[in-house]
């Protein structure tokens, strides 16, 4: 076996792990950066960009499909599958080329292929061909989906979102099991395509939402929009006849058996930590075998151990894995003087219609940290003057504040412009204004963001009345 010395290692070479490099470098140290798979990023490959590509098709359909509700007439739609994906994967390629021509500065000897796994605290053991030894290590070694092991039996129809991609036509039918992010988000593009798709959720969940009212509605929404079956888990995925037979059961107890061509497996990824030997890291792990570590310095315990991105599974997100990348890499490089980086006021936005995003303290947040103490204002896009003009007049906003200082603590929603409310509410957060100082700034007229407006007077007036006794959670169990 070789043995290769460096000061920092960094296992994983998408987004987290080449923000890692980059800040182990610019701190001045010698770095190898180790990758099992295919270069390009989850992001550009899988995830991210794909995904938005599909939909962004879907959306044309949509607006040709909704063109009639306002006198234009555009004719029979007409959705050529082949084209579709043909678009997706080229302009998928043409993502994946920008990181790989981005990769290209970096010196062959500081790329590595193989999987890596620990041989101790500071060493490596790369597919039995290398061991590294660093002074420092990096774990970005992202996620994977969760395809359960007995629905795989039913065969290569069973797919994660990582094969939609790979399509080169649209299927007849859909199963898609999870009304996560990429569930909805997948699911409805599908749909608007001109695919049968069913949706399944075993409870009420939908996407990142936690606060009851805006779930309630963006369940009433989404649901009146699509096929989502609530309440409702997969019993069993098997073969049948070149397709697959899916059998479900309700709340009420009801079976019932459909036939599809595919089955996504929208149920949640695993961080890629339980094939890395963390047992010779000599580090802490939590219940689910996760390293555990500090957030703002990204490092695990007191040792030379650095996680970032998906692996740590707090916030699966691009921004994340760039800013924890960042963090990991420039103290791994000071280390042992690691100081804290800087982490953003989360914001998370699922690219359905309506969209949905969520900023700052979260719901269940709140719920805990403030034991019912804080104040929601809110407002419904039902009537808003612009969003009815667009035909987007569905959803809502629930914005939050903190009685006493009068602090802007965070959002839910789901309604149109979610993205880019969402970016404005998390600005505000983050610079820690009040709600009086947001009511403050201006409105233009006319403007989905005078909807933010109404919620956010709503959410004054509360905050000037007398905090309410500690309520409990209503409705704060996980996974509901
Ligand atoms: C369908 C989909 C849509 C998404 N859409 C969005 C979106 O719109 N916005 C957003 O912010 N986020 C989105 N995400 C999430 C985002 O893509 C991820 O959070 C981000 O890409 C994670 O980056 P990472 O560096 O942690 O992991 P990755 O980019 O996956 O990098 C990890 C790398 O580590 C390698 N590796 C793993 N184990 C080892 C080992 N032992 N040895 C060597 N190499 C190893 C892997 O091969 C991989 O290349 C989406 C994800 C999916 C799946
Ligand atoms: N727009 C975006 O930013 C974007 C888009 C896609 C993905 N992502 C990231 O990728 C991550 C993974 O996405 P995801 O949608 O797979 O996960 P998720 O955690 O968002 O949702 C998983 C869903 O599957 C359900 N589920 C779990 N087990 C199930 C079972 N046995 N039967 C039925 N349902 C089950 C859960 O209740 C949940 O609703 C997200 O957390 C997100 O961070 C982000």
């Amino acid at each position: 076996m070789k043995t290769m010395r460096t000061d920092v290692a960094i296992i994983g070479a998408g987004t987290a792990g080449l923000s890692a490099y980059r800040a182990a470098r610019a701190g001045g140290k010698r770095a190898v950066l180790i990758e099992s798979g295919p270069y390009g990023t989850t992001c550009a490959r899988v995830g991210c960009m794909p995904s938005k590509l599909l939909i962004a098709a879907a959306d044309a359909a949509h607006a040709v499909a909704d063109a009639p509700a306002f006198g234009v007439h555009p004719g029979p739609v007409r959705i050529d599958g082949r084209a579709v994906m043909a678009r997706v994967r080229s302009e998928r390629d043409r993502f994946v080329g920008f990181v790989l021509e981005g990769m290209e500065h970096i010196p062959a000897e500081d790329l590595l292929r193989g999987h890596a796994r620990f041989a101790g605290p500071r060493e490596l053991s790369i597919d039995g061909h290398t061991l590294v030894q660093a002074e420092r290590i990096v774990i970005a070694t992202g996620s994977t989906p969760i395809v359960p092991q007995e629905w795989r039996q039913a065969g290569d129809r069973v797919i994660s979102s990582d094969a939609v991609f790979e399509w080169t036509d649209l299927p007849g039918s859909v199963a898609v099991v999870g009304t996560g992010v990429i569930g909805l988000e997948l699911g409805q593009a599908l749909h608007r395509l001109g695919v049968r798709v069913t949706m399944y959720a075993r409870g009420g969940s939908v996407a990142q939402l936690g606060d009851p009212e805006v779930l309630a509605e963006a369940a009433r929404v989404l649901g009146g929009a699509l096929d989502i079956r609530f309440q409702t888990s997969v019993a069993s995925v098997t073969a049948e006849d070149g397709r697959l037979a899916l059998a479900s059961r309700d709340e009420t107890g009801r079976e019932r058996r459909e036939s599809f061509d595919f089955v996504l497996a929208a149920m949640g990824r695993k961080p890629n930590v339980h094939e890395l030997n963390l047992e010779l890291a000599q580090i802490a792990l939590d219940r689910r075998g996760v390293p555990l570590y500090d957030r703002r310095t990204m490092q695990c315990g007191s040792s030379a151990i650095f996680i970032a991105g998906d692996a740590d599974d707090e916030l699966p997100l691009l921004g994340e894995a760039a800013d924890q990348g960042k963090i990991a890499g420039a103290n791994a490089a000071r280390f042992p003087d690691v100081q804290p980086g800087l982490r953003r006021t989360p914001l998370t936005v699922a690219f359905c219609e309506p969209q949905i995003a969520t900023m700052g303290a979260s719901y269940r947040d709140l719920c805990a940290s403030h034991g019912g103490r804080f104040a929601a204002g809110s407002v419904s896009f039902g009537n808003q003057g612009r969003s009815r003009v667009m035909r987007q007049n569905q959803g809502m906003l629930r914005v939050y504040g903190e009685f006493g200082s009068g602090r802007f603590l965070g959002a839910e929603m789901v309604g149109p412009r979610a993205e880019h409310i969402g970016h404005l509410l998390s600005w505000a957060c983050q610079a820690r204004l009040t709600v009086s100082a947001m009511l403050d700034m201006p409105f233009y007229h006319p403007v989905v963001e005078e909807g933010v407006r109404t919620a956010l007077r709503d959410l004054a007036e509360q905050l000037a009345a007398e905090p309410p006794a500690p309520v409990p959670c209503p409705d704060c169990t996980p996974g509901t």
